[in-house]
Formats: C-alpha cells, sequence, structure tokens
C-alpha cells in the first residue's frame, strides 16, 4: 500500500551527522512521489508528548524516525497497537534495531523505503510498563549505556573507551529470574532482555531471536575469568555467543526479574531509574515496521 501522507520525526544531533539538506531531499522525493509529508524536529525536551499531540491531530499513514535507536524508541513506543507502520532511516551512532530489521543503513536506499516496502508485525515488549522493541539490559552495558548518556562524547569510540575502563573494575551482581519457562538464581555479568539480536555496536547477543515469534529471550553473561574476556568479545561479533560456556538462554513470554544489587537497567538504550523488581512481558506481533521489499530471513 502507498503511504500518502507521512510524518518524518528528526532528531537533528543523532549519530553527530549533519541533516541540514536531508529535510529538503525527503520533501523533494515525497513531491514526485504524490507523498504529503510533515516534519518534526526532536529538541531533547517533551519530544514524545509533542509527537503524540501531532498523531492525535492527523491521520498519518506511516511515521518515519529519522536518527538512532533513541529517536526509534520514542516514536515507535507511540505506535504500538496502532495499525500506522514505523519507518526507520538510521542516522544514529549505533542503529541497532534498523541492522535487525535489514533496513539499509546508507541513506539514500533507506529512503527508498517511501515508494518501495513491505509491512510487517513484530513482537514489542514491556519492561515494568515501559515499551522496549529491541533490547534492554541489566549489569556491565547497563552502566556503560548510563555513563555513556551522561558524557558529551557520541558515537562507538566513545562508547568503547567507557566499557574498556568500567570492565577493569566491574563485579558480577546477584539476579533471580522467574519466567513462565525456567527460573535462574545466581551472580551475572550482564542479563539481556531480548526481543531481537544485536546490539547498536553489533555485538550480537541473541544471534538466533526472531523478532515476530511471540517470546523473546533472556540472555546471561555468566562471571567469567579476565583471560576469557577476549574470547567472549569474539563470540559476540561472530554470532556465535550461544557457544561459549559462560552464557545462558532462557527462552519465555513473560519474565520476573529480582534485581539483587540494585544493578542498573536500560531499556533499549536509554537508561532508565532502577527497579528492584522488573516484570518483562511479550506483546505478539503489536508493531507494523516499513521494510525492504526482499524481507529479511526471520520475518
Ligand atoms: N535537538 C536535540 N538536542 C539535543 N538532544 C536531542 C535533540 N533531539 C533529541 N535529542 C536527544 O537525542 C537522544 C537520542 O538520540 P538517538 O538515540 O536517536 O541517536 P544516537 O544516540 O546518536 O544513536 P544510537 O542510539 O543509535 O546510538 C535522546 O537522548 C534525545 O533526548
Amino acid at each position: 500500500m502507498k503511504h500518502t501522507h507521512i510524518l518524518f520525526v528528526l532528531n537533528p544531533i543523532s549519530g553527530d551527522v549533519e541533516k541540514d539538506d536531508l529535510e529538503i531531499d525527503i520533501r523533494t522525493t515525497c513531491e514526485e512521489h504524490g507523498v504529503k509529508c510533515d516534519f518534526f524536529t526532536t529538541t531533547g525536551e517533551e519530544d514524545e508528548l509533542r509527537i503524540k499531540e501531532l498523531l492525535t491531530g492527523q491521520q498519518y499513514n506511516a511515521v518515519y524516525a529519522i536518527g538512532g535507536d533513541g529517536t526509534v524508541s520514542i516514536v515507535a513506543s507511540l505506535l504500538i497497537g496502532t495499525q500506522t507502520p514505523l519507518g526507520i532511516i538510521p542516522l544514529g551512532s549505533g542503529n541497532g534495531l534498523a541492522k535487525d530489521l535489514n533496513i539499509p543503513q546508507d541513506t539514500e536506499e533507506a529512503l527508498h523505503l517511501i515508494r518501495e516496502h513491505a509491512v510487517r508485525n513484530i513482537d514489542t515488549l514491556t519492561v515494568n510498563g515501559h515499551p522496549s522493541i529491541h533490547l534492554s539490559d541489566l549489569g556491565f552495558n547497563a552502566l556503560v549505556v548510563k555513563k555513556f548518556c551522561e558524557g558529551d562524547t557520541r558515537g562507538p569510540g566513545a562508547y568503547a573507551w567507557i566499557a574498556m575502563q568500567e570492565y577493569l573494575s566491574y563485579e558480577p551482581k546477584q539476579y533471580r529470574i522467574e519466567t513462565d519457562t525456567e527460573n535462574f538464581e545466581g551472580p551475572a555479568f550482564m542479563v539481556t532482555i531480548a526481543n531481537a539480536n544485536a546490539f547498536g555496536s553489533n555485538a550480537t547477543i541473541n544471534p538466533n531471536g526472531i523478532l515476530n515469534d511471540g517470546r523473546f529471550e533472556i540472555c546471561l553473561i555468566e562471571p567469567f575469568p579476565k583471560a576469557a574476556a577476549l574470547g567472549i568479545l569474539y563470540q559476540l561479533y561472530t554470532d556465535s555467543i550461544d557457544t561459549s560456556v559462560y552464557t545462558r538462554k532462557i527462552t519465555c513470554t513473560r519474565a520476573t526479574i529480582y534485581n539483587l544489587e540494585h544493578e542498573v537497567l536500560h531499556i533499549d538504550g536509554e537508561p532508565v531509574p532502577t527497579e528492584d523488581v522488573i516484570k518483562v512481558q511479550i506483546l505478539p506481533k503489536s508493531l507494523k515496521v516499513i521494510l525492504p521489499k526482499e524481507l529479511p530471513e526471520k520475518l
């Protein structure tokens, strides 16, 4: 179906990428194809509320997020449970969800989606009531994400630098996890609540996760000796983390995580206040997404 009226939500600072000409390019493309378009430029303050107002006032056939995972998350959370599909023009520093959906990372190629695409439903999660579409975690990576968000420097280099510094002093934390399939109690280096596969950094924590199977995974990296760190890193970047003896995976449809040492939590890359009990539930096929016509194998 052709989308005749599209809202574009543009984050001007994401990924440190200059986007001054992009709005003009998109307006030209839309005009050429008889598509009416509106733009909302994020400010970092009350964006969700403003976008919600726009969505209430107009009947859009599609909403595209132009930015990184944070921008995608804001837009997606407003579209869950509606008939309006989410489009992504990936322009962040990581673009994790876009990569898992096989959306072209090249802007010009991604813009082709405006005129030619497929629409599919994917699952989403609620994590203590917050929508989560991609990957959320507790533990080491959540701490790195928190420090990254508090810092002034963006981009993968800044993330890797913080990760290296924090790794030297990080101690695994205790968790109790109860799900509808299996339970776990013990220490973990990190606990990832995975609807999708890979972080924006390309580290693949859940290689076989399927975005529309009505289930999610809890991926644990258990304590490991320092000598194993490089091997784990290699496995994360070669889609083979499931072969590690230090990992454990629980596939389920609901879970309660007891965060026994008050570890930090992030949801889809955005730090949220620490909670001691985290309830996770799946909302099967609750979000429509715009994808390239050649669909990824897993959708
Ligand atoms: N105009 C703005 N000025 C400053 N900050 C903004 C503005 N618009 C949005 N933000 C902030 O940008 C962040 C989201 O950025 P986003 O995740 O889209 O890009 P990124 O961090 O570069 O990429 P990624 O998440 O893929 O690593 C949010 O913290 C949001 O509050």
